[in-house]
């Protein structure tokens, strides 16, 4: 049996059921029986008079244990009808909970069937269920709204908000006590006794329920198109609300059926577990090392990055020594960190009393100095390899023997950065994500020299700082990097096939991306991802495609959303639209696909003799081919655009495609030299041709 719970009478005659399953007191099918059977024999004892339900080890219950939605379909299947128990049998015979710490989903729906809900001050409440791409399943869709109204319980659901919900506050080693006080006042009448399923008086009138579930409906498809649970989850509580609450359980627990089965559903399942199994690493942290404290961080470099980490290190009580070269840039740090923390408690991340603590937690300096009793240096200067190596030298002559050097790049072989030092054992990659003070990622990355107590020491500080780390090998890109160079290269290498930009961005953000592949090129800038592609293809040159499109759109001053101007257009507030412009690059880049194999193969036939001039094979392909007229045949428009050019382009793409673009020697030949490619062709020299057309200068 996995968990149970513990049935109490004390003299007072109250009934204390505690759910025992720890640490968490997580449900289960088993726990559920038993706080049935509880309940039951509780109700069946002739000296009890009132029931409170509690949790052991000073927890609650941190709600159903979600393995057994997801695995295998014969698990899945034992564990049928979840939802259905509460209507089976959690209704409203459950009197007051005392709610020692968290109380989530599951656990907060027993709680919500009492009559009463007493909690310590710290104690977690919430509805985090739509996290597994489930419903509410024990009653939560019905009974949350008439407690606190629609659009807090929605609130709580939808966006899966912590929020209080409860009727008094009591010290942790008096709370089981009031609670039993609780439970016999309201058995005296002395408190209210109200059953949360049958209150109205928290619900909205009808035609403004339908309102605000209307506006919760646009933003949850708007929000997540792809996504189905939260409108059912909306739709359950309509139903309640129309139809009464019982119709309104039933209905829960069928759906919570449905969607327990679905592939979101274990998608989901599978993420919360593979998130906290980041941070075991096979042969790293069961080695029963200890992360060594670390009191003070130093981070170099107080740019996006830099100011970025210092603020995610500071709200969680670090003290800080942001380093910079000269007091405008340490100014210009400085101010970053506050605007980070400002728009934290914006973003309701962080309360607004907690900005000053943060900033008396933060000092910066413009040398080495303190650097002496610092316990971990974070540098985060920008990706320039002679830089970091000076930096790391530096460091390494000021800092304490056994402090940790991470290294924010997103690039670099730790390797070389840390070539300069004797201390490449305790050097470690932190790759942060912009903006690093929001993005939950760390990319945590380990060479051969790294040691694992350096290893345990920062994921033990990545914990702290609320990060997800992901532990990886060093090399280029690392492995967020290495996976996503592709994202922007297939893209490419699909619109120089000739599919649409635009179209391809949709079909990517319809498959739930939040910006299709050329969207974030315009974000990330050209510049920035010109170098990127370019680290890539030195270090993978076998499976790199030279995208052609960024340099073409550069020399037309496009460099990307900063510049208003990228692949698409950008008004003041950043809204893209596609640019009808665009396709002109495009289009031209189709044009010289299909026609300079033809030219080249027109070549071949000029150089085997098989024609005997150029003109002929212009005359050729007006007639032959229907080219255009107006171009003035194959060749002559080819010798308008140049050799050179059209010669390039083919190696380019004969490099990418294979031979089949393949310039010939003849037009190698002429494409050196700068000339024409009549038979005939003089470089750079405007000629009439044998066909008396004009010939263009050389391109
Ligand atoms: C029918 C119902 O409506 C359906 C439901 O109840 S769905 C479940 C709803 N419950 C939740 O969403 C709570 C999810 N859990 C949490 O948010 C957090 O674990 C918590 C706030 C409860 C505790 O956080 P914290 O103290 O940091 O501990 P954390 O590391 O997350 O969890 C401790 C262990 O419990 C496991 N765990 C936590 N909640 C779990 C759950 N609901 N199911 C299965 N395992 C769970 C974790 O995987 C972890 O296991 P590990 O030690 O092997 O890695």
């Amino acid at each position: 049996m996995k968990g149970r719970t513990v049935l109490e009478v004390g003299a007072d005659e109250v009934a204390v059921i505690t759910i025992s399953n720890p640490p968490l007191n997580l449900l289960s099918v088993d726990v559920m029986l038993s706080l049935k059977e509880s309940v039951e024999e509780a109700l069946l004892r002739g000296n009890v008079k009132a029931i409170v339900i509690t949790g052991s080890g000073g927890n609650f219950s941190g709600g159903f244990d979600v393995s057994i939605f997801g695995g295998s379909a014969k698990r899945r299947k034992e564990n049928r009808k979840v939802g259905f128990m509460s209507v089976e049998f959690l209704t409203d015979i459950l009197e007051v909970a005392a709610i020692g710490g968290p109380a989530l989903g599951g656990g907060f729906e027993v709680a919500l069937a009492c009559h009463a809900r007493i909690s310590t001050s710290t104690a977690q409440l919430g509805l985090p269920e739509l996290q597994f791409g489930l419903i509410p399943g024990l009653g939560g869709t019905q009974r949350l709204p008439r407690l606190v109204g629609l659009t807090k319980a929605l609130e709580m659901m939808l966006d899966a908000h912590i929020l209080g919900l409860v009727d008094s506050i009591a010290p942790s080693d008096e709370l089981v006590n009031t609670a039993r006080s609780w439970a016999l006042q309201i058995l005296e009448r002395r408190r209210p006794w109200v059953t949360s399923l049958h209150r109205t008086d928290k619900l909205e009138p009808l035609a403004e329920a339908r309102t605000i579930l209307k506006i919760a409906r646009h933003h949850s498809r708007k929000r997540a198109p792809n996504l189905r649970h939260p409108l059912v989850c909306i739709d359950i509580i309509e139903e309640g609300i129309i139809s009464g609450p019982r119709i309104g359980l039933q209905k829960e627990a069928e759906a919570l059926e449905e969607l327990r089965q679905s592939i979101i559903s274990r998608s989901l399942v599978h993420i919360f577990f593979a998130r906290r199994g980041t941070s075991k690493i096979s042969g790293i942290t069961d080695l029963g090392l200890t992360p060594r404290k670390v009191n003070r961080i130093a981070v170099v470099g107080g740019g996006q990055m830099g100011s970025g980490i210092a603020t995610a290190l500071i709200v969680s009580d670090y003290h800080v020594v942001l380093k910079e070269v000269n007091e405008s840039s340490l100014l210009d740090g400085i101010d970053r960190v506050k605007a980070n923390l400002v728009s934290q408690v914006k973003r309701r991340k962080i309360a607004q009393e907690k900005i000053e603590r943060a900033l008396s937690r933060l000092n910066g300096v413009l040398s080495y100095d303190s650097f002496k009793d610092v316990d971990l240096v974070i540098e985060a200067v920008p990706e320039n390899l002679s830089l970091k190596q000076q930096i790391f030298s530096d460091i390494e002559k000021c800092c304490p023997q056994c402090s940790v050097f991470a290294c924010n790049t997103s690039t670099f072989d730790l390797n070389a950065i840390g070539e300069r030092t004797k201390s490449q054992n305790r050097i470690i990659g932190a790759h942060f994500f912009y903006p690093a003070h929001v993005t939950p990622l760390l990319e945590i990355v380990r060479t051969e020299r790294t040691s694992p107590q350096v290893i345990v020491d920062f994921l033990d500080v990545a914990k702290r700082i609320k990060k997800t780390p992901v532990v990886v090998g060093n090399c280029t890109g690392f492995a967020v990097g290495r996976m996503f160079f592709p994202y922007s290269q297939s893209a490419m290498l699909l619109v120089e096939c000739g599919a649409d930009i635009y179209g391809v961005d949709q079909a990517i953000t319809k498959f739930g991306m939040p910006l299709g592949p050329f969207r974030l090129i315009d974000r990330i800038g050209f510049e920035v991802a010109n170098v990127t592609f370019n680290q890539y293809v030195a270090a993978y040159p076998e499976r790199s495609f030279k995208p052609m499109l960024i340099s073409v759109l550069q020399e037309e001053n496009r460099a990307g959303e900063s510049t208003r101007k990228g692949f698409y257009l950008y008004d003041d507030n950043s809204k893209a639209s596609p640019d009808p412009d665009i396709k002109k690059y495009v289009e031209k880049d189709i044009v010289d696909m299909i026609f300079f194999p033809i030219v080249n193969e027109a070549c071949r036939i000029l150089a085997e003799g098989v024609a005997v001039k150029a003109s002929d094979l212009d005359i050729a392909s007006v007639l032959g081919m229907d080219f255009p007229v107006y171009r003035g045949g194959i060749i002559f428009w080819a010798n308008s655009i140049g050799s050179t050019y059209i010669c390039s382009k083919l190696n380019d793409w004969s490099m990418t495609y294979g031979d089949f673009f393949k310039p010939c020697a003849y037009l190698v030949e002429r494409a050196a030299k700068g000339t024409s490619l009549d038979r005939e062709g003089i470089a750079g020299v405007s000629q009439m041709s044998s066909s008396g057309h004009k010939q263009q200068k050389q391109v």
